[in-house]
């Protein structure tokens, strides 16, 4: 990378990835690395102008305070030591001078991480790994993967062989958004498999939520297994893998918060080769790449959706006609919250539909029809969340509409339960 660097050492700091991130929005890149790095792993990272040495409470390792090596503090690069402790903080002013003073005019780094700069780096890294050779993508059509796709479509092209797998679980509109973008509009080799029957077969009668992830996770691996077996002479398989999925796999001091499996679950022993573009950037870095290259806000700007898709918001046994209905009220719910300024203010909202029916009226007729919930929270860390204040009429609006335009549903709830109790999603 031209880059230049500043490198942070996990001396038991949980704030690295804070830090890493206040650095490189200064427009200098960083990356976090174990405390005893040794002096041909720093050798080998390019561009390094300076080394924070940020410590904190998880410092003291079986009883031994841990410090970086003669490597750090014998390679001549200037260095700033950061503790967390118990002590009164530095404001944050004082702190971002003194990073900035250390970042400039310590290091004189330059201010030059930016997208374009990103960009071609990865292309020429991506050339250079593949050669000549072919990639394959699992395509979801979420961001991730998304933007994996636009990077290497941009650097080889159609050496990509991308696959969507329509599992029948998506939003309204989203697999036809796939086919337009990639397929139309940036003319990559796609392969759209429409696996809806086959899911929802295997789905049938299903109603332990656990089962269901199960099962929609190793159908879609064979799914997957299948369509990459047709294809001759793949070297390599592309995986949206992104900075926190590695940060959150656990240092030496920090212990993982979860293991680094990134594709929802394809097995490590495909045998491929990887090619991982986007293991070094935070989730709005991934973004503004994506947009840098073009692709939809509609797309890059998505809130968060579960791996099993719609699967978990069809509660209990899935059935065709209430996953239509999850589905169509969803939609109603995403465009009255644009049309209403609440997309990209309230941070996820989706309706549900529980296996329950109550009686109603219709035509002048007692009917029996579903519920839906909606659901709309905010959260910083997804560990706990609130429920954002929607306005009453415009929850009037939306209800009279669901009622309306969504066969088989006659009530509409707003679920006002903060996490906790509750969870985000139902399932
Ligand atoms: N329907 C699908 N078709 C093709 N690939 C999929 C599909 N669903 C998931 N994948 C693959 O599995 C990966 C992980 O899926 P997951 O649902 O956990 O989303 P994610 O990590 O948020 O990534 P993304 O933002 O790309 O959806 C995706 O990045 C993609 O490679």
């Amino acid at each position: 990378m031209k880059q230049d660097m500043i490198l942070i050492l996990d001396l038991g700091s949980e704030a690295n990835p804070r830090l890493a991130r206040e650095i490189r929005a200064m427009g200098v890149y960083t990356e976090i690395h174990p405390h005893d790095i040794s002096a041909e792993e720093l050798e080998a990272l390019p561009g390094v102008k300076g080394i924070i040495l940020n410590g904190g409470p998880n410092r003291v390792v079986d009883g031994v305070e841990i410090d970086a090596g003669p490597a750090v503090y014998g390679s001549g690069i200037p260095l700033l030591c950061i503790e967390h402790s118990g002590a009164p903080a530095l404001s944050e002013d004082t702190r971002e001078q003194t990073l900035r003073s250390f970042v400039f005019d310590t290091c004189r780094a330059e201010a030059n991480w930016n997208m374009d700069n990103f960009i071609s780096d990865q292309v020429e890294l991506i050339r250079r790994q593949v050669g000549t050779k072919k990639v394959l993508l699992a395509l979801s059509g979420g961001v991730d993967s998304s933007v994996v796709a636009a990077l290497l479509i941009r650097a080889i092209g159609k050496q990509l062989t991308c696959v969507h797998v329509n599992h029948g679980l998506l939003r309204k509109g989203e697999p036809e958004q796939v086919v337009q973008v990639f397929r139309h509009e940036m003319d990559a080799n796609l392969i759209y498999v429409d696996a809806v029957d086959r899911f929802l077969n295997k789905l049938s009668g299903v109603s332990d939520p656990e089962r269901k992830r199960k099962i929609i996770g190793t159908e879609f691996i064979r799914v997957f297994e299948e369509e990459s077996r047709k294809l001759e002479g793949i070297d390599f398989l592309a995986q949206g893998t992104i900075y926190p999925d590695i940060i959150e796999s656990g240092t030496k001091t920090v212990k993982a918060v979860k293991s680094h499996h990134n594709v929802g679950g394809l097995p490590e022993d495909l045998g491929f080769q990887l090619v991982e573009p986007l293991k070094m950037l935070f989730k709005d870095e991934v973004r503004a790449c994506g947009k840098a290259l073009g692709l939809p806000d509609s797309m890059v700007y998505r809130q968060p959706f579960p791996g099993p898709g719609l699967g978990v918001r069809c509660l209990g046994a899935i059935t065709r006609d209430r996953l239509e209905a999850v589905r169509e009220s969803d939609a109603i719910l995403r465009e009255e919250f644009a049309k209403n300024g609440l997309e990209g203010k309230v941070w996820q909202y989706f309706t549900a539909i529980p296996d329950l029916k109550s009686v109603g009226v219709r035509d002048g007729r007692r009917a029996d029809e579903w519920c839906v919930i909606i659901r709309a929270v905010n959260t910083v860390d997804a560990m706990t969340a609130t429920v954002e204040n929607v306005p009453f009429d415009l929850l009037q609006h939306i209800t009279a509409r669901i009622t309306a335009e969504v066969q088989g549903v006659n009530r509409v709830l707003f679920d006002l339960t903060p996490k906790p109790s509750g969870t985000i999603e139902w399932e």
